[in-house]
């Protein structure tokens, strides 16, 4: 298989913390790769460091087959590198349709013949809210809301999806769904990289897993591995709102 994101020695000091400490990894395409970690770990740093919205000391980021390090968060974005944050990016006063439209224009050319509309019509079925285009995003339920950030990455047609923590504040039947959401969503061909604490979820849905725990890698493996490794036990596992 092909390596789609490799990650090299990366390393982020704020002062004296070190949120990201020497990390490295690799990320085939088609896999979905998961991040977990206690709070404070370095996962969300190390995410803006892939995307470019933060620049590491040391080490290097390499995405379809070049560093991407030195480039801005747009020029990887329109290289096909798609990120949601945990706080959603969503703009409160106009619809659903709107928010796509908006997220598409910027990635236009990586739609080949596909218009921006085309697109959100495409991804609006994906992640299941076809019928509410029109909807204000004011007042969207978290589950809602957690989709729409999901369509508006989608709209640039990224072969790499970052999530950030998707299923937060969701209630266990929402955290199903939304696994099997990301689960067709590398079925059609998109690479996932995904942070979140549910560690049900993680086991089910992630190929392989990287613990990280303050700003440094634990362990990385399949999922019944990192589980079972007593170092990621004793930093992670049962500390948190994780089953
Ligand atoms: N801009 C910043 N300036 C200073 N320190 C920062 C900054 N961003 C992150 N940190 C510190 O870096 C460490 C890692 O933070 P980060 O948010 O990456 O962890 P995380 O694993 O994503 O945590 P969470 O699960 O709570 O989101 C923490 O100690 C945090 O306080």
């Amino acid at each position: 298989m092909t390596d789609v994101l490799t990650v090299r020695g990366l390393t982020r000091h704020f002062g004296g913390v070190r949120a990201v400490d020497d990390v490295s990894f690799t990320v085939a395409e088609g896999e979905i790769f998961g991040i977990i970690g206690p709070n404070g770990a370095g996962k969300s740093t190390l995410f803006s460091l892939i995307a470019g919205s933060d620049r590491a000391s040391t080490g290097t980021v390499e995405a379809f087959g070049r560093r991407i390090d030195g480039l801005t968060p747009f020029r990887r974005s329109r290289l096909g590198l798609g990120r949601t944050f945990q706080n959603s990016q969503i703009f409160g006063e106009s619809s659903i349709a709107d928010n796509l439209v908006i997220a598409g224009i910027a990635h236009e050319r990586r739609l080949g013949k596909r218009t921006v509309k085309d697109q959100a019509a495409i991804v609006l079925k994906l992640v299941g809210l076809s019928d509410d285009g029109s909807r204000q995003t004011m007042s969207l339920p978290l589950f809602d809301q957690q989709r729409l950030s999901i369509a508006m990455a989608l709209m640039g047609a990224p072969s790499i999806l970052l999530l950030d923590e998707p299923s937060g504040g969701l209630v266990e039947q929402e955290v199903v769904a939304l696994g099997r959401l990301l689960d067709e969503i590398r079925d059609t061909g998109v690479t996932v990289v995904v942070i979140d604490h549910k560690m049900r979820l993680m086991t089910t849905l992630c190929d392989r897993i990287l613990a990280m725990a303050t700003g440094e890698v634990l362990f990385e493996g399949a999922p019944e591995e990192v589980v079972n490794d007593p170092g990621v036990r004793t930093a992670y596992l049962g500390t948190k709102e994780d089953r």
